[in-house]
């Protein structure tokens, strides 16, 4: 029986799911301009986040809109792909909304190849919310020991200030849990303001996601090329070389609204990228939300030194229609 079937009844506000051809592109006329919407803080955050208005929380219990389909035909390759994901009726809104109201950075970092130290600018905007598995926020936001429930000790995380996972996001993350049937306690956000943005090839692997780890990630706004090829294989390698049946990359043209699961072999041996690009929507932004598991506090060190960094934060302008450096009530840059 399909996981959609069975969750039907679990939003017992939608007795009735649309399909995706019934579903506007737009609703008839613009949602009503909800204001005073309840908040998420934090003491590290530098400004509080909305929870999303009524219309968008609404809609969400029509996802997915349409049922993933899986793509396994190739050596190692374990996808699911939804296309999209999120209702038609919202997924402009909710490009919007989390573009205003989300804090990003532009983080800057030092590699070190033997001598030579070389500074590395990261091509998008990015932030992070979420702490590994050893720790959890307590409803006022305080970190304790997963296991003990007390306080963690002062040193746990030594570089970084872990951030709960505001409501809005925590909602899409609730669900995509769900319709993932997987866990997830890490909310990442990349923004890439132009098609000159862009994010290199890379797997995410990293030891402390553990084995054969699910990376549930959300495309919005700009319709963006997602490559992906497999890694090559080191001629010592016991296996041949498995024979792909294409060598040139796999191009998914990820549109918003749009959702793909990696799971099983796919991170360990694929690689994956969203090259820089001109024409198409380049001139337009487009978000991508990962929600992923870090199992061990080295994951949370590294999420954070990666994606929130040292720099200062950057916020949408609606008026200049771009990021612009934010600045505290106090008026400092921060
Ligand atoms: O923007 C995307 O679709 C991919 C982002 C990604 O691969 C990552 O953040 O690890
Ligand atoms: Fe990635």
């Amino acid at each position: 029986m399909s996981k959609k079937h069975t969750l039907d009844n679990f939003f017992t506000s939608s007795p009735k799911r649309p399909r995706v051809a019934e579903v506007s592109a737009k609703p008839a006329a613009d949602p009503p301009t909800q204001t005073d919407l309840p908040t998420s803080n934090h003491p590290t955050y530098p400004y509080p986040v909305q929870h999303f208005p009524q219309f968008i929380a609404n809609a969400l219990s029509d996802v997915p809109a349409v049922e993933g389909k899986e793509i396994n035909n190739q050596p190692d390759l374990d996808l699911l792909y939804f296309q999209p994901y999120i209702p038609k009726s919202i997924e402009r809104y909710l490009f919007e909304f989390l573009r205003q109201e989300l804090f990003f950075y532009r983080v800057q970092y030092k590699i070190k190849r033997g001598p030579v130290e070389t500074q590395i600018n990261t091509p998008r905007y990015t932030t992070v919310f979420g702490v590994d598995e050893s720790s959890r926020f307590t409803i006022d936001g305080s970190l304790i020991d997963a296991q003990t429930c007390k306080p963690i000790p002062s040193d746990r995380y030594r570089t970084c200030k872990p951030r709960p996972i505001p409501h809005c996001l925590d909602e899409l993350r609730k669900i995509t849990e769900i319709f993932t049937s997987s866990a997830y306690n890490f909310c990442l956000v990349n923004y890439y303001a132009t098609g000159a943005d862009s994010i290199s090839y890379h797997s995410d692997d990293e030891r402390f996601l553990g084995t054969e780890p699910a990376i549930a990630s959300i495309s919005l706004g700009a319709k963006r090329d997602f490559l992906l090829k497999h890694k090559p294989v080191p001629p010592s390698a016991k296996e041949p070389r498995p024979v792909l049946e294409d060598e040139k990359p796999l191009k998914l043209p990820l549109a918003s609204g749009d959702m793909i699961l990696m799971k099983g072999r796919t991170q360990a041996n694929w690689l994956h990228s969203i090259p820089k690009r001109k024409g198409g929507e380049s001139d337009k932004g487009r978000i991508n939300i990962t929600f992923r598991k870090a199992m061990m506090k080295g994951g949370t060190e590294n999420y954070y030194q990666y994606n929130v960094g040292n720099g200062g934060v950057w916020r949408w302008d609606s008026q200049k229609r771009e990021m612009r450096p934010w600045v505290d009530t106090s008026g400092v840059a921060v």
